[in-house]
């Protein structure tokens, strides 16, 4: 008998300005869903005080960027504050050909490249600040940036936030807590969707013969 449960892998996509939080959110996600990873992308940006090559980003320079996009390894790419971004292929590929759902920290450009390629599989997830006053004072309390870089991040804000309504889901992001508890409650429904469910059919055949 088929495993009713057997389904596809999907895309999880979380983006906002930033600051909003998404950082968070995904890494609460990620340590309570096991069948859950996280795609790493590579970036030319300096890493932040803190940060770890490989687990927070892939963090390479512009000339190892610009030939992992003449070879096509990447599965959208996008430049944000000066600096290039971008998903790696491959392991992508692998986690979804293994069943598993993958979790993406990109921003509206890479969204719109992924709906492009893969539109079935997508599920975006915008997250938004309670106000401007508190996203200014997440980016400050963050305490990893310069005050030039919080300053430009704060100016491009309203320009990611106009993206919102191109998601299928919204949250604001208010209690930490409680927003994890929405985006895991995302996950949930859209793993049960009939869609991705291909051995669902011929469970419910069975079932049926077996009472005939
Ligand atoms: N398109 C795209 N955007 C990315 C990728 N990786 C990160 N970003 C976005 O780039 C922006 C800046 O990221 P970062 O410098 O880490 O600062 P953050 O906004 O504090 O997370 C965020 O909106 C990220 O979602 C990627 O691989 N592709
Ligand atoms: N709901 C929340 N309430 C208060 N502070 C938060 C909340 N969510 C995130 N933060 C804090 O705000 C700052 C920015 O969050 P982060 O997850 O790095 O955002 P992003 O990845 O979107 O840039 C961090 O210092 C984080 O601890």
């Amino acid at each position: 008998m088929s495993d009713p449960l057997d389904r596809r892998g999907l895309m999880l996509v979380l983006s906002s300005p930033s600051g909003a939080g998404k950082t968070s959110i995904a890494r609460a996600l990620l340590a309570r869903e096991p069948a859950l990873e996280m795609s790493v992308s590579v970036t030319t940006r300096p890493p932040r005080p803190g940060e770890v090559d490989g687990r927070d980003y892939h963090f390479i320079d512009e000339a190892a960027y610009q030939r992992l996009v003449a070879e096509d390894g990447l599965l959208e790419h996008a430049r944000v504050f000066d600096h290039h971004y971008g998903t790696p292929r491959q392991p992508v590929e692998a986690a979804l050909a293994a069943g598993k759902d993958v979790l993406f920290d990109i921003d509206w450009q890479g969204a719109q490249q992924l709906k492009g390629r893969a539109e079935d599989d997508l599920v975006t997830v915008f997250i938004l600040p309670p106000s401007a006053d508190e996203l200014a004072r997440r980016l400050t309390t963050r305490a990893q940036d310069s005050a030039e870089v919080i300053a430009r991040r704060m100016a491009k804000a309203a320009d990611e936030m106009s993206h919102w309504s191109d998601y299928h889901y919204i949250v604001v992001n208010q209690d930490l807590e409680q927003s994890i508890a929405e985006v895991a409650a995302i996950l949930t429904a859209e793993r049960l969707r009939r869609k991705r469910r291909p051995g669902l059919a011929r469970f419910v055949n069975t079932m049926r013969q077996a009472e005939e």
